[in-house]
């Protein structure tokens, strides 16, 4: 307990890698709105007639249908997104009994977690009372309110009998999270830390330090995963739990009481394979730790301080595998990375219980995501060093966007095999990319256009092939069924980079090596016969053939060997362009430009043009430039509602930039163009009907505009630039449109997902063209 009583400005845990203070944590807390919750309404109530609809008489009518038919509440009010996480406080985290109130900080975060990563609603439900009757009356009869109870911070054994009364008594999950949420987690990271050191569950042993909540759950779903129970020893703190044991015992100490020599953790560490400490900071020693088997799998969850630090246990068994429940340490064994994603899926099919086949689940679609290709937004948002599968990492990362789209089917569909689902989902890979989506309004973006791809697959030659971000988006694009990566580079190279990333070349992926390649000749006759009255001898195709990937890349498309290039996160955009210019021409009559997709969660998908060639078009080039924006919008399913933007709308204030726009509008409209345009215009009117409403009724858009045609190229890298760091959304792009083949030029520095994301896109552009 001493360091929760810690002074503002003393490092929270342990010093050497503790990265806040506890000052930092308190003002975190007091800072602005106190805590960390508010309740937001999702309904307008800004008018009188709102307020008829919302509240009195309105509110009647779904009072009255709930009336008659319970299940109505899902339809008619938040309960089926809404938990409550309740606690009386008498094992907060590893500090010990602190009280409901005091519990209240650890409760508001379990609520913060369920929304920050599951989307869930929920609230905390601090009682105060340490009576196993007067909680589970305060409890029970508030499951009108909510999809789910998640009970947290209940000490040992008072939890099991509440956990066990409250299931009975009420029709919806109750879930004690310290209890199963722990041991889903823990059995994740075991199966994987297992699976590493080469060991069998069936003969693995297994020491426990903590017969409590969550030490109790643990022994309970490993034996259920096969481990003996002869293997399983638990210790608390008299010891040993022993066949024979009187002291300090209980119904659920007994159940997994054994019959063994070892009185004390260190006796029962001796040869031990696995240590699971769920008990206090500092429980286990070095010299504990040397005694256990070769390769020990030593998981200290205490919170916040572990029953021993990874430096610590590391420098006693360098070959050990250490994981903690902190994030600031590799591999963090903590039920964050459990519960928002299990209730998510339960209260997705309604689920009346969660049960063991949901847990099981739920465990191993865990340990399986860590076993994948982590993506790059996970370190950024400060993963921990080692983020390959291996033993510093076991379980995946909490900030790890696809835990949502993996354990919550998982889990989903378990309740339905196991027939506890009231609701059971239709379309499972439907529900997962919804629920990706649910956190990421770009993946619904991008989700009909990868879908598409996938039914109509590509071969995508990616030009950079022996950058380790381009092999990964490689491998990402033929895992998600896009078509076939081709890289260009040299296998070795290539090779060398997967051995090192850990990760083998899977078998659909081509590697084409330009200096080698048997098309080489081919490709030269091609390019010399368009750039030999451009001063260029068979010899200088032949050079740019073999030694630039790009020319390489572009002649592959070009020659049909490819559907589409994607380059550009080595060299700048002119480089990249100049290559691939010299194999692919502009489609005739049609403008070259950029194009890019803003995905924003209050906007929804809003095309930009041009954002990268064309510095002051004039108007016939801002003319071609709506049209082919207008087409890029049709094929990614929008139908395009063009707004030619300006500082100026209609006519103010006046300008000379203006003049080229309108004369762009005015052109438009005198040959003829099949969609909605108009301009120019601020870019607040474009984006607000309302305001157009009120001001320019004559405007012809018939609603928010979804295809801003920019002015110039300053204006519109402004604008592509500054929103993603100003806002939430996010930008796609630039995108080339206008050449006769797909190819892409994604930004310098690119990580994976954008330069697959890019890839996905080339491959749609192809099938569209
Ligand atoms: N990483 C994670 O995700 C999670 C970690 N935890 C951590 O696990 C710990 C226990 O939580 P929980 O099960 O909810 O609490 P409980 O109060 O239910 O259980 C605590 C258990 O720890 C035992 N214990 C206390 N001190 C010692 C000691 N020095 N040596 C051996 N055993 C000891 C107690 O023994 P006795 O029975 O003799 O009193 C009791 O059995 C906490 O540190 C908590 O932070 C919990 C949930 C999730
Ligand atoms: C993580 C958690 O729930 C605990 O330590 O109690
Ligand atoms: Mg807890």
């Amino acid at each position: 307990m001493d360091d929760a009583r810690k002074t503002p400005g003393e490092i929270v845990g342990d010093t050497r890698t503790a990265r806040i203070t506890a000052e930092e944590a308190l003002a975190m807390h007091a800072e602005g709105r106190p805590g960390k919750l508010e309740i937001r309404l999702t309904k307008p109530l800004i008018t009188a007639r709102d307020l008829s609809l919302a509240y009195s008489p309105g509110v009647a009518e779904p009072c009255l249908h709930i009336h008659r038919d319970k299940k109505l509440a899902y339809d008619y009010t938040a309960k089926g997104n809404f938990v409550a996480v309740v606690s009386n406080g008498t094992a907060v985290l590893g500090l010990g009994n602190l009280g409901a109130l005091a519990s209240k900080p650890v409760m508001e975060g379990k609520a913060a977690l369920f929304k920050r990563f599951a989307d869930v609603d929920s609230i905390d439900l601090c009682v105060d009372t340490e009576d196993v009757d007067a909680f589970v009356n305060s409890v029970r009869y508030l499951g009108p309110s909510f999809g789910g109870i998640n009970l947290e911070d209940i000490k040992a054994p008072e939890c099991f009998v509440i956990e066990q009364r409250l299931r009975e008594l009420m029709d919806i999950p109750v879930f004690h999270d310290d209890q199963h949420g722990t041991a889903i987690v823990a059995a994740a990271g075991l199966i994987n830390a297992i699976h590493l050191t080469g060991r069998d569950i069936k003969t693995t042993k297994l020491v426990i330090n903590g017969a409590g909540a969550a030490s109790i759950a643990c022994a309970e779903l490993v034996k259920a995963m096969g481990m003996r129970p002869e293997n399983v020893l638990l210790c608390d703190t008299k010891g040993v739990i022993w066949r024979g044991r009187t002291e300090g015992m209980n119904q659920w100490k007994s159940a997994h009481a054994v019959e063994t020599p070892a009185r004390t953790l260190s006796q029962a560490l001796d040869g031990a394979d696995v240590f699971f400490g769920l008990s206090v900071k500092g429980a286990l020693t070095p010299d504990m730790v040397r005694a256990m088997a070769p390769k020990p799998i030593i998981f200290a969850m205490a919170n916040p301080d572990p029953e021993i630090t990874p430096d610590e246990a590391r420098s006693a068994r360098p070959d050990a595998i250490v994981a903690t429940g902190r994030s600031d340490y590799p591999n963090q064994v903590n039920n964050v990375l459990g519960f928002p994603f299990i209730f998510r899926g339960a209260l997705d099919v309604r689920a009346s219980t969660i049960n063991d086949a949901m847990k099981i689940a739920a465990a191993e679609a865990l340990a399986m995501l860590a076993r994948e290709d982590v993506p790059e937004e996970v370190a950024g948002a400060g993963a921990g060093k080692s983020l390959r599968f291996g033993p510093e990492y076991i379980i995946p990362n909490a900030f790890d966007p696809r835990l949502i789209s993996r354990v919550s089917p998982a889990v989903a569909k378990a309740a339905m095999e196991s027939g506890v689902a009231r609701k059971p989902l239709a379309d499972l890979h439907r529900y997962a990319r919804d629920l990706a989506n649910r956190l990421d309004a770009t993946v619904g973006a991008l989700e009909a256009i990868a879908e598409s791809v996938r039914n109509n697959p590509k071969r995508v030659v990616f030009a950079e092939g022996e950058e380790e971000k381009v092999i990964r988006a490689a491998i990402a694009f033929l895992n998600a069924g896009y078509g076939t990566p081709v890289l260009v580079g040299r296998e070795d190279r290539i090779n060398a980079i997967t051995a090192a990333l850990g990760i083998p070349l899977p078998a659909g992926i081509e590697i084409q090596n330009a200096r080698v390649s048997d098309s080489n000749v081919r490709y030269a006759e091609f390019l010399y016969k368009r750039k030999q009255r451009d001063g260029f001898l068979f010899r200088d195709c032949q050079r740019l053939v073999n030694q630039d990937r790009n020319v390489f890349a572009a002649c592959m498309v070009a020659c049909g060997d490819a559907d589409a290039i994607v380059t550009g996160s080595t060299r700048s955009y002119s480089v990249a362009m100049e290559g691939i210019s010299m194999a692919i021409d502009p489609v005739p009559g049609r403008s070259v430009f950029g194009l890019s997709i803003v995905v924003s969660r209050r906007a929804g998908t809003v095309l930009v043009a041009d954002t990268a060639i064309h510095e002051r078009p004039n108007a016939e080039t801002l003319a071609a430039i709506a049209r082919g924006s207008a087409a890029a919008a049709r094929r990614l399913g929008l139908e395009p509602r063009v707004a030619f933007l300006s500082f100026s709308t209609f006519g103010d204030p006046k300008g000379s930039i203006p003049g080229s726009i309108r004369d762009a509008v005015k052109l438009l409209a005198e040959r003829g163009a099949d969609f909605e345009f108009d301009g120019e215009m601020a870019a607040d009117v474009a984006l607000d009907p309302a305001l157009r409403a009120a001001l320019y009724p004559f405007c012809r858009l018939t609603g928010p505009a979804n295809v801003l045609i920019m002015p110039g190229l300053h204006a519109a890298h402004v604008l592509t630039k500054a929103v993603p760091k100003l806002t939430s959304s996010q930008v796609i792009g630039p995108l080339l449109t206008g050449l006769t083949h797909s190819a892409q030029i994604v930004p310098m520095q690119a990580g994976v997902n954008q330069i697959l994301d890019v890839a996905c896109l080339a491959a749609h552009a192809a099938a569209t063209k």
